[in-house]
Order: structure tokens, then sequence, then C-alpha cells
């Protein structure tokens, strides 16, 4: 993995009419772990989004070297295609050789042939992971990672951070939840409130 990072300068987030946060700064090297807390609605999902690239800042900047991996609520995969096929779909542009080892790393691969459509919240999330091993990317952008996951879900989770961090790779993880991240930073979005 090369070395990542990952800082913002002076964010500012406005959806609508509402400006959300402003002056926000985080930096982040190899290895490094940010947990963003805040209570609904106060813009975590606005804000991974900005990191990620998918929605412009109101204003500020954001850099990173390294690829970015987003794992959110929407795991953007096919709901017609059995799991296997979806998962194949990305992983063949991804270039995945081991698309059946991570699935058992989740603990999906006796649901390879269920239709990504049927699996239960927990089982999707679970697939969205696999779909985040199998791009190999050097920074994890997480959007409430643990939501719907078991007690195994989220001890499974909370391991491939650790993992993913002692290996150099920087995760940032948004939620209203505790999560388990070794040695982590704490982000409060509330101290940003504009
Ligand atoms: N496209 C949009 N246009 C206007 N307002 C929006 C848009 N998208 C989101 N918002 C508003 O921005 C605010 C922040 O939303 P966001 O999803 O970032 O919050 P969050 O902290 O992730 O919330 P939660 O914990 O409930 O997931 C909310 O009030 C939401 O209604």
């Amino acid at each position: 993995m090369q070395a990542c990072s990952l800082s913002a300068t002076n964010l500012a987030c406005r959806r609508g009419d509402r400006v959300l946060f402003r002056g926000l700064g985080l930096e982040l090297k190899a290895s490094e772990a940010l947990h963003i807390t805040g209570n609904n609605g106060i813009g975590k999902t606005s804000l991974m989004r900005i990191l990620a690239g998918l929605l412009r800042q109101f204003d500020g900047s954001v850099e990173h070297s390294g690829t970015l991996g987003l794992v959110d609520e929407k795991p953007a995969l096919d709901p017609q295609l059995r799991l296997e096929s979806a998962l194949h779909f990305w992983g063949g542009l991804d270039g995945c050789t081991n698309i059946q080892q991570n699935c058992a790393v989740m603990g999906m691969d006796t649901l390879l042939d269920v239709p990504f459509r049927y699996l239960s919240t927990g089982q999707c999330k679970r697939a969205a992971f696999v779909r985040l091993l199998n791009q190999g990317t050097d920074i994890w952008l997480l959007d409430e990672p643990l939501n719907g996951l078991d007690a195994d879900g989220i001890a499974k989770v909370e391991a491939l951070i650790a993992l993913h961090c002692g290996g150099g790779g920087i995760c940032v993880a948004a939620s209203h939840q505790s999560i388990n991240l070794q040695n982590a930073k704490t982000l409060a979005l509330k101290d940003y409130a504009a």
C-alpha cells in the first residue's frame, strides 16, 4: 500500500438554503483512524460525500493521496443479479481476484447464489464490505458502518478496520453509534455547526 493521506481545510457544507457546518479541518496520515460523531441531520453523510468527492463543498478544500473507497447505505450492487455476479461486475473492474475469499471474511460465502435484492439489511451491509475489500483502496470512508449489523458483523468490521489501519490504511467512520476504532481521533461535528 502506498503512503496515503487525507486532509480537509476550512470546510463548509451547504444543503439547500442551510449551511450545516463551517471551518472544519482534519488531517490523517497512514495508519490513522477518525470517528466523526454527531446527531441525526447534523451533516455526517454530507461530510463523507464531500471527502469522497461526490458532493461539492460550499467552502474550503479536500486533498488526498491514495485511493478512496466509500461504504454507505447504497452499495451499488445490482439487485437483479445473484450476489456473486453482482460482486463480480465490480470485481472485474477493480481487478480483484479473491472475491470468494473476501466473501468468506464477511461470512457471505454461503449466500453467493442469492439475488442481491433478497438479502437482509445486515447481509447487504456485509456485502458492501466485501465490495470494499475487493476494491483494495487505501482510504476507507465509512458512513454508519455498523448500521444493521449483528454482534458478529460489528466484530468483523471492527477487526477489518484495525487490520486496514495496521497495514498503513486510513479509516474515517461517521456514526452516532460508538465504534471500537483503535487509537482513533474523534471529530464532533457539532463543534463546527454553523
Ligand atoms: N439534497 C439536499 N437538499 C437539501 N437538504 C439536504 C439535502 N440532502 C440532505 N439535506 C439535509 O442536510 C442535513 C444533513 O443531512 P445528512 O444526511 O448529511 O445528515 P447526517 O448527520 O448523516 O444524518 P443521519 O445521522 O440522520 O444519517 C439534513 O437536514 C438533510 O435534510
